[in-house]
């Protein structure tokens, strides 16, 4: 790396923009010589050698960049570019105060940030929530049960089949929360033959692998569909038929929509409650034609906390009504229990 690289007005020979040509998206020479040695260095790969040491010296001149209107209006085209991780705004509006030497994430830096992938494709994480402080007149079945161990494991779907040894961490789960993000059904990865798959046909094959894996048999399932915001936004420009398995998908859709609503998911529903309905009810056949029991379903926007809460408090409502199960039916137990509702949102 050239320590010290200076990006002055005049910049490097070759690099200047002639008037000619110039469109809204052409950036000054000076910013242009920035970003085109910041391209060359993730291009080298050698990201390490640079960062994160020369990031800080660097802070301004990212800030001017994420500022400047050739730059803004090419992120008004955000849509057209498949690399652009959709939290790069986040951070990049919080270049300068991140880049401080004293700088600590919050709990949102740390739940917009991209996970780390760990080179085999797999990451553990194992949690519990504190005991909650004893407090009268609140209505304990909103509060975590401290008891409860939860077991968050990230696999890429792509690499299901290559390792499976960590199914056996599995001995002793009684529901396995199974998480896909609903705005992939438009989106591609690269499989292990290196052939491009759309991302949402992913999850359901390793869903299918999963569920059928005898580690599971007779276990509860509870299915979280996130990135709802996302989805409900993408779904407005990019038809869902995009993705083979939803080539049936013709909604009814009344004049007067209601604005999104998650609470408001029966009444007039979006177009996207209308699409999260159809996923819900695909997944739900799929399962029951698989296992012979039935699929729970939670809606989720991961961004938002509380929407995760509600989903970890209907997974310990089916813990619950698993163990009453001898003792009640479950269709007397809980209006949950018919199939129509059981979906959290
Ligand atoms: N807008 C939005 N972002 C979300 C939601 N849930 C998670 N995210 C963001 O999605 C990113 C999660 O990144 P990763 O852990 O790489 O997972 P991923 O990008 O969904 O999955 P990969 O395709 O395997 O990379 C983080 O930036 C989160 O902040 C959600 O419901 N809405
Ligand atoms: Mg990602």
């Amino acid at each position: 790396m050239r320590k010290n690289q200076s990006f002055n007005d005049s910049g490097p020979s070759g690099n200047t923009d002639g008037n000619d040509g110039k469109t809204i998206y052409s950036v000054c020479p000076r910013l242009k010589a920035f970003s085109d040695w910041l391209l060359k260095i993730m291009v080298s790969g050698n990201l390490e050698a640079v960062f994160p040491a020369a990031t800080r010296e660097y802070a301004p001149l990212i800030e001017e960049l994420w500022n400047n209107a050739a730059i803004q209006a090419t992120y008004d085209r955000r849509s057209e570019l498949e690399l652009l991780p959709i939290v790069a705004s986040y951070f990049l509006e919080r270049v300068v105060d991140i880049l401080r030497p004293d700088y600590e994430p919050s709990d949102v830096d740390i739940l917009y940030a991209e996970g780390v992938t760990s080179s085999n494709g797999l990451s553990f994480l194992d949690f519990s929530f504190p005991k909650p402080e004893p407090a009268f007149d609140i209505d304990t079945t909103d509060q975590h049960d401290s008891q409860i161990r939860y077991q968050l494991i990230r696999v890429q779907a792509r690499r299901f089949g290559e390792n499976c040894k960590w199914l056996e961490m599995f001995e002793d789960v009684r529901l396995v929360i199974f998480c896909v993000a609903l705005s992939d059904y438009d989106q591609f990865a690269v499989n292990g033959d290196g052939a491009f798959v759309n991302k949402m046909l992913l999850s359901k094959k390793f869903f299918e692998n999963i569920v059928t894996h005898p580690t599971f048999d007779q276990m509860d399932f509870l299915l979280i569909l996130n990135k709802f915001d996302l989805f409900e936004e993408k779904i407005e420009r990019v038809p869902l038929t995009q993705c083979d398995w939803f080539n049936d998908f013709c909604p009814v859709i009344s004049r007067q929509r209601s604005n999104s609503n998650i609470n408001n998911i029966n009444s007039n529903p979006s177009l996207g409650q209308l699409a999260f309905h159809y996923i819900a009810v695909k997944f739900k056949r799929l399962y029951s034609s698989l296992t012979d029991r039935k699929l729970y379903v939670a809606l989720v926007k991961g961004l938002e906390p509380v929407t995760v809460d509600e989903a970890l408090k209907y997974s310990r409502e089916i813990l619950k009504w698993d163990e009453e199960r001898p003792t009640f039916g479950l269709s007397e137990y809980s209006t949950y229990s018919t199939d129509a509702s059981s979906f959290s949102h």
